[in-house]
């Protein structure tokens, strides 16, 4: 085995598989697999199967998760910048599975930086409800914030925050919930070998302390009937099943749906605490007996890295479920404005197209019953360019950006906020300009003005890499009376990639220079 990993671990993974041992060490010889997920935002699977040029192959607990082999680089083409797929480990794509995510649902995704859950639970709203997506780490938020844009996210918040700080204005509000927790990272040995580095014997407790707090937060922001999922990459039964039997112990509201042992799931471990005095104060029977219910994914039983999944189900009271729907009703019916969304305030400079929301939120008492006033420039813009819908939500302004956000603003207030919402441009000079968020979430039929690139052509490649083209009059399509003369959709193979201003035969690329294509 090529890989040093450190003896403390290897000696805790042996007490814990025991007859196992042989067959997960061996595992760490294997090559680990890679996958896609297709963005269902933008292109149904079938569609993607039909054009991908790679060997994709079923990933068994994902309906759209795909294997992808050895030698194929998904992230090397156009589509993978028209946001056509997310590029995943497979067994990450379980956890939003078993969070049964519906349309029109609230949920919040607690730990979501880089965005890979986040993207797939904006997938299965399908553009309806609401997704709040927020890190701690305001560097990693960037990357959050990034990939909600690339895959066209219409109703996604972004926030940089303290759990405990969301959960003061967010009591009892969302459907569903995911944590997919910060962790000691044992399970990524093999992909990641700097994970093997920030080991030490101390690492599961010290991550068990943490996640505590999370699930602690996460408790009071669910509403009854609601699910939690929590969410490990890591092997140490301290942060997975002891942390469950900890939560349900002390949160007899809730049960755990059993997920574990059947199919590619094995069964939680609790023997292994049982044996080891868990550490976790008095664990009733019938606690640990549910907790077996949680779920592992084996590297050396299955395709996919070390994970550990568990489903929390609140068991409703018709009471309190009636009181907090009423309680959320008049939350979200909230129109004052925003009187302190900060900016985030990590240390290092935004990059250039991911920023934290800049300039002054809006004023009390601006704009229709205290909500912002839209600019005249951006409604024109909207009236003139968009066919057939007008983006919902709250028109939010911070500065010279202008967003529709699923939340009224006042509910932010106070949070840090990276984004409030679908970032649609900017508002300057009596001018607005639409940002590339806006065009990354439209579809063709959806923009008066369409240019269309071919992923084989050499074009679309040439445009991603922020060239000016040629592109005669007949080829840009316009709906209506529209002119060929102005902002055009870029769209390749007929998935939007971006902007570009079309004029006298040229296509002006407003492609984002950090986004651009890099590589020959
Ligand atoms: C396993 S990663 C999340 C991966 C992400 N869900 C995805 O699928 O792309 C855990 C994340 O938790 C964040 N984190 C650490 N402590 C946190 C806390 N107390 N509250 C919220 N996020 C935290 C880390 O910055 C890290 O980005």
């Amino acid at each position: 085995m090529a890989l040093k990993l450190p003896a403390a671990f290897q000696e805790r993974m042996r007490s814990l598989l025991k007859e196992e041992y042989t067959d997960f060490m061996d595992s760490y010889d294997r090559v680990p697999r890679s996958g896609i997920r297709v963005n269902t935002l933008k292109i149904s699977t079938e569609d993607l199967l039909s054009i991908a040029p790679w060997d994709l192959r079923p990933i068994p607990w994902c309906g759209t998760g795909f294997y992808t082999e050895a030698g194929e680089r998904p992230g090397r083409h156009p589509y993978y910048h028209a946001g056509l797929y997310y590029i995943q480990e497979p067994s990450a794509m379980a956890p939003v599975e078993l969070l049964d995510v519906t349309p029109g649902e609230a949920v919040l995704d607690l730990c979501a930086a880089p965005g890979g859950k986040s993207t797939q639970i904006a997938a299965k709203l399908r553009g309806t409800g609401m997704l709040v997506s927020n890190d701690l780490n305001a560097d990693r938020t960037k990357a959050l914030a990034k990939n909600i844009e690339l895959y066209g996210v219409r109703n996604a918040v972004v926030l940089n925050e303290h759990p405990d700080r969301i959960a003061e204005k967010f009591p009892a509000f969302f459907d569903k919930i995911l944590i997919d927790a910060p962790c000691s990272g044992e399970g990524m040995f093999r992909k990641d070998e700097a994970m093997i580095k920030e080991w030490d014997g101390d690492s599961p407790l010290k991550y068990a302390d943490m996640q505590r707090g999370i699930l602690r937060a996460a408790a009071t922001m669910l509403r009854p009937g609601g699910r939690i999922v929590y969410s490990t990459c890591t092997f140490s039964p301290e942060e997975n099943e002891g942390m469950i039997a900890e939560f349900v112990a002390g949160h007899p509201e809730f049960r755990v749906l059993p997920v574990g042992g059947t199919g590619s799931f094995a069964a939680g471990e609790t023997d292994w605490l049982k044996e080891q005095g868990s550490g976790f104060g008095h664990i009733p029977d019938q606690v640990w007996e549910q907790v077996r219910g949680t779920a592992r994914l084996w590297p050396h039983r299955i395709e996919g890295e070390g994970h550990f999944l568990a489903v929390l189900q609140h068991e409703v009271d018709p009471k309190s479920a009636a009181a907090a729907e009423r309680a959320r009703d008049t939350l979200l019916s909230s129109t004052a404005p925003a009187e302190s969304a900060d900016r985030p305030k990590g240390k290092e400079r935004p990059t250039r197209n991911v920023k934290p929301v800049k300039g002054k939120p809006p004023k009390k008492g601006a704009g229709n019953q205290g909500e912002a006033a839209p600019t005249a420039a951006y409604e024109a813009f909207i009236r003139e360019h968009l066919l057939g819908f007008v983006p919902g939500g709250h028109t939010v302004v911070y500065g010279s950006h202008i967003y529709q956000s699923p939340l009224p603003p006042s509910l932010l207030d106070g949070l840090k906020v990276v984004r409030p919402g679908w970032y649609m441009g900017d508002a300057k000079n009596g001018r607005f300009v639409p940002a590339h968020p806006l065009a990354t979430a439209l579809h063709p039929g959806e923009f008066i003005r369409v240019i269309r690139l071919d992923s084989g052509s050499g074009e679309a490649v040439r445009y991603l890499k922020g060239e000016t083209l040629s592109i005669p009059g007949d080829r840009v399509e316009c709906g209506g009376e529209a002119s060929p003369k102005g902002y055009a959709l870029v769209c390749i193979d007929g998935y939007s990639a971006g902007w570009g201003k079309w004029q006298e035969g040229m296509l002006k690329n407003e492609y984002p220079a950090g986004w651009r294509w890099t590589s020959a």
